[in-house]
């Protein structure tokens, strides 16, 4: 029988307890396996990828090969120190499922295992995928060129779990879901000195802050404000000691904006800034804008329309349109290849993605099986 609720919650458990980071993600690789050799497996095929050792594809044959539908999970965590009193709390000291990829593999699971007893009409191409969170495995799984011909999806799904929507909620919308981001990774040279001979010294504290305060001005005044856009600016240090002279800061941050043009305008301000402080502080500033494939996640509008218009008819689902929301998510590099759509699940919990407090609702992951079973038989059906 398919996994069921029973199957899927020591399953979850088991993921929350060993969260692992971008493309280390070996015992989590090792465990998913564990669990796909267990399905049967007449009409599997399993790939790994030498480029992305982490990843595993599974194809389901269909009854028919000429089209072949994608579905997307993401299987990193986060260097976040867990803090909930789970009993199955993290056992990787400093690492957690802070952002819900647990929840994403598990309902994964249980769709692959469902479509291993039930032929599909089409393949099925399942990615379990490495790296979202920082190192792009969205676009490294791309271009490995893994997915090339009879594995390459002609659509696409994925969702993302979202602590502010009830649980087994499906959310989504036409257009943009996701934004795109872009690092900022700013090194600031100047020059050391003892505090009370400033004269002979470059304070990067100084040229630090005004970097921070110029770049603020970027989303009030040169982003339309019918549109939208975010520079923030997460980490700044400069410096060792109250009366030592800083001669180096690291400043870093993320552009958030829901178009690519946006994202590139945004880009093009923080180096003019960054370019201007530079010569009024006259210091050195390394500038790296990494972008890495993390494109504004664009859903197609035949497939969505398609998948709002299910999701609102079938009785079984909490259907709620959404609004465009800065997250980022390396699906953006894969949609823009790939048509497809990409939606919210609701965990209702009171902490944000990333907060080290998250505890997703598990009811969400037999919901998520079930809407996305029904829905992708019916994008199947499609195809007869
Ligand atoms: C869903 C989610 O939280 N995704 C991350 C993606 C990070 C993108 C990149 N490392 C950046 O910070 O620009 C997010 O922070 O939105």
């Amino acid at each position: 029988m398919a996994l069921q609720e029973a199957d899927l919650l020591p399953i979850y458990q088991h993921l929350h307890q060993i969260p692992e980071l971008g493309l280390e993600e070996h015992e989590t690789q090792a465990y998913l396996l564990s669990i796909i050799a267990k399905m049967p497996q007449t009409y599997l095929t399993i790939k790994q990828i030498p480029s992305l050792d982490t990843a595993i594809l599974v194809k389901v044959s269909g009854q028919s090969h000429d089209y072949r539908i994608g579905y997307r999970t993401d299987i990193d965590g986060l260097p976040v120190t867990e803090a909930t009193d789970l009993p199955f709390k993290s056992q990787h000291p400093g690492k957690m499922h802070a952002c819900g990829h647990d929840i994403h593999m598990s309902v994964a699971l249980g769709i692959l295992s469902y479509f291993a007893e039930n032929q599909p009409t089409t393949d099925m191409i399942f990615m379990f995928q490495p790296a979202e969170e920082n190192a792009s495995g969205g676009m490294r799984l791309y271009q490995s060129g893994a997915l090339d011909q009879d594995w390459m999806p002609d659509e696409i799904f994925a969702f993302h779990d979202n602590p502010d929507l009830p649980a087994g909620a499906i959310g989504c919308r036409m257009g943009t879901l996701f934004a795109g981001t872009c690092e900022i990774h700013a090194h600031l040279t100047g020059k050391s000195g003892h505090a009370a001979f400033p004269h002979n010294a470059n304070d990067m504290v100084v040229a630090g802050s005004a970097l921070v305060q110029q770049l603020q001005t970027i989303v009030s005044r040169n982003v339309d404000p019918i549109q939208s856009g975010v520079v923030t600016l997460g980490h700044f240090t400069a410096g060792t000691i109250g009366n030592v002279i800083a001669g180096e800061a690291q400043i870093d941050g993320t552009i958030r904006a829901l178009t690519q043009d946006m994202n590139l305008h945004i880009q093009r301000r923080v180096r003019t800034i960054v370019e201007g402080i530079a010569l009024a502080y006259d210091c050195q500033i390394d500038l790296d804008l990494h972008q890495g494939g993390y494109y504004p996640v664009e859903n197609n509008d035949a497939i969505t329309a398609d998948f709002m218009q299910y999701m609102q008819k079938d009785a079984d689902v909490n259907f709620i349109e959404t609004r465009p929301a800065m997250t980022g998510e390396d699906f953006g590099y894969l949609i823009h290849q790939i048509p497809g759509t990409m939606f919210w699940l609701g965990v209702d919990s009171p902490y944000s993605l990333h907060s080290e407090h998250m505890v997703p609702h598990t009811s969400a992951i037999m919901a998520g099986v079930n809407a996305m079973t029904g829905y992708l038989t019916h994008r199947n059906d499609l195809q007869k």
